[in-house]
């Protein structure tokens, strides 16, 4: 059995700088059209400038694979002259509460500081994408946002807002009651809970934020997935951290999925007998979000043993993907 994407997307991609740039790169372009590229750098993505040397930087590792990445700017308060600039460079703005994630500390503290800025994007038709997570309780701090989302969405009618990386059962509600919400959902998020990560050994290759959470919260996005509800993308949020980052104390969140994304999505998707949604939810519902046109790309998935290394390895880094040695029954296995 075996099945062909056309041009797969990944709506929310980490491919940090430097060594571990040069490590991952590869493994998105290899098997994605076109990918999210999220600005959370040290230091941030702040400038046209910065954003235009960082493309340079990604483009220069894809290792001739077609690829198109499409760039983010990190969300402050710029000026109506700088957004004027940055637009046309850009597929939208990501907006990381100070201190919610990985690399967030120059991100918003007060939200309602900045609805000027929403008020220009909106205006200039920029997207606007959200870590959305408040400082709350951890398993509450999504639904606790969620109010801020309808706040924004309210507001701002015209302003096209990205819940990036939901992970509960309210959050896909809020789908079908806001025109402008639409959002990304993880590989992790469609298989896994929050049992997976602390439940018995703690396994900090699955520690991501947002943590994790309850069956019911699973089976709401697995659902809308499956269907491919036509405003939930899919976005890896594969977030690679070298090896000493993970397996220590005080473990870094993110969970490295690029290099398995299509194979995992295709054997979870025809475990559900949904294989035929597959193509909506990894390419056609961004395209349409986002009227985004991809580079052209033909992937063969089919049903046949792959195994998944332990770690992949190069540049002075070493990074342990998720299901790491363990075999799937989809492989990638080919590429026009
Ligand atoms: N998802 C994560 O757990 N980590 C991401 C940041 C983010 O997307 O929130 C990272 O950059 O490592
Ligand atoms: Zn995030
Ligand atoms: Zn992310």
């Amino acid at each position: 059995m075996e099945i062909t994407l056309r041009a797969p997307l990944d709506m929310h991609l980490h491919l940090r700088d430097a060594e571990m740039m040069q490590l991952v790169t590869p493994l998105t372009t290899e098997t994605f059209s076109g990918a999210v590229i999220m600005p959370n750098l040290v230091p941030p993505v702040t400038s046209l400038e910065m954003l235009q040397a960082y493309k340079q930087r990604i483009m220069a590792n894809t290792e001739g694979h077609a690829f198109d990445p499409y760039m983010v700017l990190f969300f402050k308060d710029y000026t109506e002259a700088e957004l004027a600039a940055a637009k046309d460079h850009m597929i939208g703005m990501k907006l990381y509460p100070a201190g919610a994630t990985t690399n967030s500390e120059a991100g918003v503290a007060q939200i309602d500081s900045v609805e000027h800025v929403f008020k220009m994007m909106e205006e200039m038709e920029i997207p606007l994408m959200v870590h959305g997570e408040t400082h709350g309780f951890v398993m509450d701090r999504e639904s606790e946002f969620l109010s801020i989302y309808e706040h924004i969405a309210t507001k701002f009618p015209k302003l096209k807002i990205t819940m990036e990386h939901i992970t509960t059962a309210k959050a896909v509600s809020l789908l079908d009651r806001y025109e402008n919400l639409r959002a990304t959902v993880t590989l992790q998020h469609l298989i896994i809970t929050l049992d997976d990560v602390a439940g018995g050994l703690l396994n900090p290759h699955l520690f991501c934020k947002p943590i994790a959470k309850r069956p019911e919260d699973r089976e709401a996005l697995l659902d809308a997935a499956l269907r491919a509800h036509p405003k939930l993308m899919f976005g890896s949020d594969s977030a690679p951290h070298p090896i000493s980052k993970k397996e220590c104390c005080g473990c870094a969140a993110g969970v490295f999925t690029a290099p398995l994304a299509v194979a995992r999505l295709a054997q979870l998707f025809d475990q559900h007998g949904a294989l035929e949604n597959l193509q909506d939810f990894i390419s056609e519902n961004a395209q349409r979000q986002y009227g985004v046109k991809p580079a052209e790309k033909m992937v063969t998935v089919t049903k046949t043993p792959f195994e998944i290394p332990q770690a992949y390895e190069g540049h002075g880094h070493r990074v342990v993907p998720m299901h790491a040695g363990e075999t799937l029954d989809w492989k990638v296995t080919s590429i026009t």
